[in-house]
């Protein structure tokens, strides 16, 4: 599209709503509602720390990334069965597919589960399924990311990938998540190029609250193909300079860095300055139970608090369309129907 056609501000919810998009970065672990929650927990037999929904809720109130890891893998031990793990990523598909995600790329944390004795299969099968489903009856499609917990050693994660490769057809790629500031790239060297070799596709957070040079050890060391976060980077002008040269692409989350004190106010999120100064950006959910709200959501109230317009709009969708694992002619087709909605949206 040459030029974006001119939008109404007040028609712009409506927009963002309507435009065609991928999601490149939510957990589905951090999409399980605290509803979720508790009917698995009676289904289950596991007992929670809190009495209520209401009470469960109400200690949402994170201060940094640790405080928000603490509760997030509490609330996943009510995952045990294959169907549990099958419900809960049908859970978040509806909701992306009310949101006109196109694409989902979601990561899963099987260190989390394999820990309390889940086996990798019941896993990977249930949310393998939940893609395979949505896609047939909704139309959505969706792969898995395997991410690595970088608070736990890189021995563990070999072993977690080994556990994992008789399932390879079902996943497409591994990224690194976790405790970010203590656990450099680095740490993880040997499994990422392990994965290289396997040929599959790599991610990493880095620069959510570590420092660039985290950015630059998961581009140098680890080879990933995608920063998740990446919101530090402005921090360093050189490593900037490199992120528009490469185009390579930040999946960044407003309201995530909002409640995890990365920011303290919407409207200095640097999403706006990023996109400006060419840096391939584009906006995800990352934990949309727990940080409230699902991508929409995040467009609807990072665009609200900072003024971007329509322009914006059109290239953060296309930028998540671009940057995701999709086939180029799957892109196209998805950026011709991105293409459509603007011009339908500037008619009526
Ligand atoms: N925002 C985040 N950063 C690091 N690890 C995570 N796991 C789930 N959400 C995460
Ligand atoms: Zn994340």
């Amino acid at each position: 599209m040459n030029t974006v056609p001119r939008i109404e501000a007040s028609r712009l919810p409506a927009l963002l709503q309507a435009m065609p998009k991928a999601e490149l970065h939510m957990h589905i672990e951090g999409s399980l509602e605290p509803e979720l929650i508790f009917a698995l927990a009676q289904r289950n037999g596991v007992q929670l720390a809190y009495d209520s929904v209401e009470a469960l809720r109400a200690a949402y109130a994170f201060t940094d990334l640790q405080s928000f890891l603490d509760i997030y893998y509490a609330g996943a031990s009510v995952l045990l069965h294959e169907q549990d793990f099958y419900d809960m990523a049908r859970a978040y598909l509806d909701r992306a597919v009310a949101d006109n995600v196109v694409h989902a790329e979601i990561f899963f944390d099987p260190q989390t589960h394999t820990e309390r004795g889940v086996g990798m299969e019941t896993v990977i099968n249930g949310l393998y399924r939940a893609c395979r489903d949505a896609q047939i009856e909704q139309g959505i499609s969706a792969s898995l990311i395997l991410s690595f917990l970088r608070h736990l050693s890189e021995e563990s994660a070999m072993q977690t990938l080994e556990a994992a490769l008789p399932l390879r057809d079902r996943f497409i790629g591994v990224g690194l998540d976790s405790s970010e500031l203590g656990n450099p790239p680095e740490k993880f060297a040997r499994v990422f190029a392990r994965c290289k070799e396997l040929g599959l596709r790599l991610v990493a957070h880095a620069g959510e609250e570590g420092p660039p040079a985290y950015i630059w050890g998961a581009l140098d060391t680890l080879q990933v193909e995608r920063i998740d976060h990446g919101v530090q980077s402005e921090k360093d002008e050189r490593l900037m300079q490199r992120l528009v040269r490469e185009q390579v692409p930040l999946t960044v989350c407003p309201l995530s860095n909002l409640k995890l004190c990365v920011v303290k106010d919407l409207a200095e999120h640097n999403l706006p300055r990023l996109l400006a100064a060419g840096l391939k950006v584009m906006i995800n959910s990352d934990d949309p139970a727990y940080f409230g709200g699902y991508v929409n959501e995040n467009y609807t109230q990072l665009f609200a608090a900072t003024g971007m317009g329509a322009p914006e709009a059109y290239q953060l969708a296309r930028n998540s369309l671009e940057a995701s694992f999709a086939d180029d002619a799957q892109k196209a087709e998805w950026i011709a129907r991105l293409d459509q909605s603007f011009e339908q949206f500037a008619q009526s």
